[in-house]
C-alpha cells in the first residue's frame, strides 16, 4: 500500500521551482511568516468552559493520579478472590456497602463480600468487583459460581496518568475533548495566550459597505470586510477595529498608524498592487513600516504583503475577494496562527484526485475551489475544478469544499492526477 504524507508543511511542495521575477514561492513567503512574525507574549488565566479555540500558554499537568483511587467500574460486590479456597460455587456473607462518594477507609475482614456501586472506592482488602448480574442473592449472603480475576471491574489509582503528567502541551488549540482531559486533571482555570487584537482595513473609494442600495458610477459592494470579518470570528482573535479608507496615501498612512498602536495585526484589503491607486505599500514605509516580501507566485493572490509597522504585523491582501480569500487561507491563516501561539501554524492538507484532465499556463501554483465529488477505490477523494479561475468571482467558493493546489511548474494534468487540497472545514 502507498501511504501519502499528511501535509502539514508550508507550501504546495511544488512551487520551488520557476518563479517568476520580483515574487517568491509560497514556500519562502510562509518561510518569511515564520522568520519575522512571534507569538503574542501576554497570557491570561481563564476558566476553562470559555477556552474553546483558545491557545495553551502553559501545558496542562495532572493535579492528581487518574483516577485518584481504585474505584468499582460496576455495581455489584467487592471480593478478595484470593480468600476463595478450592473450587467453586461459594457463599459469602455480605457486611457493608460503598457508594460513590464514600470515603471506603475502614478495612474488611478477607472472607466477606461487600456491595458496591460503580465509581465507589474499593476498600481494602478486596481486589475484584463481581456484577450484580453475575451473582445470586440470598438473604445477607452472595452466592458466587465462577472465580473473578484479581483487578476485574476496577479501575486503579494512576492507570490513566500520574499526578504531574503532561496532560496537553503548551500551544494546543483548546477543543472541547482537550477542555474535558484538563477537567479530568483537575484544573477549573488554564493559562492562554490573550486575544490577537485584529485591526481589518478595506481601502478603495470605489468600496462602499454591502448592501448599501442605489450604488452610483464606479462604486462596488464591500465583499473583503464581512468575508473577513467573519473569518476573523474565532475564539483567539479580538476584532478591534473595522475601517473603510479611500485610496488616498495620507489617509492610509494615518489610519495604518493608529492601529499599529492598539493592534497585534493588522490586514489590509486592495491596493497593494503596482498603480497610481494603490498606496498600501508606500504607505507603511511612510508609516515608518518595514515589509518582508510583496509578491508571491500565487494565482490568485500575487500582490500579496507582509510587513511590519512598530510592534503590528501588517498583512496586505489584494483587493480581489477572490484572491483575498486565497491568500487569507495559505499564508493569513499561518500569520495569525503564529501571532497566537498555535503549535500548529499551517493548516493541514491532504492529497485528493483530480477528477479530470486539466491544462493551464504554468507559472504561478494555482490554487482552485474545489468540490468533492466522489470518492475512489483507495478511499481518496475526487475532486472538480472549474476550468479557468476570476480572481474577482467568490460565488464558486461558496459552493465547494477546499482549496486545490496545482504546481507552478506544471500545465497538465491527466485525470487521476494526486494534487493537494485544503478543506474549508479545517479553516
Ligand atoms: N500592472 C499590473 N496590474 C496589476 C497587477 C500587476 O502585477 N501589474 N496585479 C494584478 C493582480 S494579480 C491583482 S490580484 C490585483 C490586486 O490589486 P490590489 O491589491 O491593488 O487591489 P485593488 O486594485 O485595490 O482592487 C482589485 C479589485 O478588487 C476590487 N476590490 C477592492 N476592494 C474590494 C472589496 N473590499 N470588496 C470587493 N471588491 C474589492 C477592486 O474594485 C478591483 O476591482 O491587481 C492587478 N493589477
Ligand atoms: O493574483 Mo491576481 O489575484 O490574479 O488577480
Amino acid at each position: 500500500m502507498t501511504y501519502l504524507p499528511r501535509h502539514l508543511s508550508s507550501g504546495c511542495g511544488c512551487d520551488d521551482l520557476s518563479v517568476a521575477a520580483g515574487v517568491i514561492s509560497i514556500d519562502q513567503a510562509l518561510q518569511q511568516v515564520l522568520q519575522h512574525v512571534t507569538p503574542v507574549a501576554r497570557t491570561e488565566n481563564a476558566p476553562i468552559h470559555t477556552c474553546r479555540g483558545r491557545v495553551l500558554a502553559a501545558a496542562v499537568l495532572a493535579h492528581a493520579d487518574m483516577p485518584r483511587f481504585d474505584h468499582s467500574a460496576m455495581d455489584g460486590y467487592a471480593v478478595n478472590s484470593k480468600a476463595l479456597a478450592g473450587d467453586g460455587p461459594w457463599l459469602l456473607p455480605v457486611n457493608g456497602r460503598v457508594a460513590a462518594g464514600d470515603a471506603a477507609d475502614t478495612p474488611y475482614a478477607a472472607t466477606d463480600a461487600c456491595r458496591i456501586f460503580t465509581g465507589a472506592p474499593v476498600p481494602h482488602p478486596f481486589d475484584s468487583v463481581i456484577m450484580q448480574e453475575k451473582v445470586e442473592r440470598l438473604g445477607n449472603m452472595i452466592r458466587i459460581n465462577t472465580r473473578p480475576n484479581i483487578g476485574e471491574n476496577i479501575r486503579l489509582r494512576g492507570e490513566e496518568h500520574q499526578r504531574g503528567a503532561e496532560i496537553l502541551p503548551v500551544g494546543m488549540k483548546l477543543i472541547p475533548r482537550a477542555i474535558a482531559a484538563a477537567a479530568a486533571a483537575g484544573h477549573g482555570v488554564v493559562n492562554v495566550r490573550c486575544r490577537i487584537r485584529v485591526t481589518l482595513l478595506a481601502s478603495g473609494s470605489e468600496v462602499a459597505a454591502s448592501g448599501t442600495k442605489n450604488l452610483t458610477g464606479g462604486q462596488i459592494w464591500d465583499v473583503n470586510t464581512p468575508m473577513l470579518q467573519s473569518l476573523l470570528s474565532r475564539p483567539d482573535v479580538d476584532l478591534k477595529n473595522v475601517i473603510k479608507v479611500d485610496d488616498n496615501k495620507d489617509s492610509i498612512r494615518c489610519a495604518l498608524q493608529s492601529a499599529a498602536a492598539t493592534s497585534d495585526l493588522i490586514i489590509t484589503t486592495g491596493g497593494v498592487s503596482v498603480g497610481d491607486e494603490d498606496h498600501l505599500r508606500t504607505a507603511v514605509t511612510a508609516a515608518r513600516g518595514e515589509i518582508f516580501f510583496a509578491g508571491v507566485a500565487i494565482k490568485p493572490g500575487k500582490p500579496v504583503a507582509l510587513g511590519k509597522i512598530g510592534d503590528a504585523v501588517w498583512l496586505g491582501l489584494p483587493g480581489n475577494p477572490g484572491s483575498a480569500f486565497v491568500t487569507w487561507s495559505v499564508i493569513g491563516q499561518t500569520v495569525l496562527n503564529t501571532l497566537a501561539g498555535n503549535a500548529q501554524v499551517h493548516p493541514e492538507r491532504r492529497h485528493v484526485v483530480l477528477g479530470h484532465s486539466l491544462s493551464r499556463k504554468a507559472g504561478r501554483c494555482e490554487v482552485r475551489a474545489a468540490r468533492i465529488v466522489g470518492v475512489d477505490g483507495y478511499g481518496r477523494d475526487i475532486v472538480e475544478c472549474p476550468s479557468n479561475v476570476n480572481s474577482g468571482q467568490v460565488s464558486l467558493l461558496a459552493t465547494s469544499d477546499g482549496l486545490s493546489f496545482l504546481p507552478s511548474e506544471t500545465d497538465h494534468f491527466p485525470e487521476g492526477a494526486l494534487v493537494e487540497f485544503l478543506p474549508f472545514s479545517s479553516n
